[in-house]
């Protein structure tokens, strides 16, 4: 594979006393959505969470772009390009939806054409535009997060379980605005619980269990044994 955008090298994360990620390789081509699977609990999260810095890695290596990231502080990966979109959304209740979308401009104002784009994506933040973020269903919120991160155009995306909890129509709305990003040419690691919208946009999959990446092949090859399913995660898609 050439040129991945992100990879990681034997990373090791503990979070107090608990050792999480355990030796995590991890490699994320650029232009592709790389899912990220596995049981509850195998540090799917923490993964996501340590290649954006919110976790100190102990030791291991994280290359993004070609540059060694591994010390760099949140903000300044930010700065470099990784946004994020994390599960619990990390919306600001006191500010418009406006003000919250503002917070995800990094480099100027949000641009009218990415604006529309947004706002077609998800019709919801149009009508609460200058309403307080803190009044938004919780599917909205969610949409408002993952907006957010998508307001300006970053190198990689961490997206950790954008479906979570959403009703079944608004999953559609979401799942188009990801397929999208990914026509775009977007490269994505996503957390994705729902095996539906896991097996619509993902290129590559990589699977974890007990704090570290047991198995990488093609999204493909995952969603077609039910064999290779069970044997890594413990279930088989078709039944999710
Ligand atoms: N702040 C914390 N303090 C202590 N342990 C934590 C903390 N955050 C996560 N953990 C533990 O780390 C392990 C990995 O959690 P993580 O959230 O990364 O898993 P996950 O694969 O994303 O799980 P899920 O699919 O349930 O979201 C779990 O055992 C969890 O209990």
């Amino acid at each position: 594979m050439s040129d991945p955008i992100l990879s990681l090298s034997a990373v090791y994360t503990d979070i107090a006393q608990y050792h999480i990620l355990q030796g995590v390789d991890l490699v994320v081509p650029r232009g592709q959505v790389t899912m990220l699977l596995g049981r509850n609990g195998v540090g799917k999260t923490t993964t996501l969470k340590t290649i954006m810095g919110q976790w100190a890695a102990k030791s291991g290596q994280i290359q993004f772009g070609g540059a060694d990231i591994t010390q760099m502080a949140t903000s300044a990966r930010a700065r470099a390009g990784i946004g994020f979109v994390p599960e619990d959304m990390g919306i600001f209740s006191d500010l418009t939806v406006a003000e919250n979308m503002a917070l995800g401009c990094i480099s100027g104002p949000l641009k009218p054409e990415r604006k529309d784009w947004l706002l077609s994506a998800f019709p919801a933040l149009a009508t609460f535009w200058e309403a307080e973020a803190g009044n938004l269903s919780g599917g909205q919120k969610q949409m408002l997060s993952i907006a957010r991160a998508l307001a300006e155009d970053r190198k990689l995306y961490l997206i950790d379980e954008p479906t979570k909890g959403l009703a079944p129509a608004i999953v559609s709305t979401m799942a188009a605005a990801l397929r999208e990003l990914k026509a775009q040419g977007a490269s994505i690691l996503l957390v994705e619980q729902n095996f539906s919208v896991a097996k619509a946009l993902g290129d590559s999959a990589a699977v974890m269990d007990d704090g570290r990446v047991i198995w990488t092949g093609e999204m493909a090859e995952l969603a077609t044994s039910k064999d290779l399913q069970e044997r890594l995660m413990g279930l088989s898609m078709e039944a999710h």
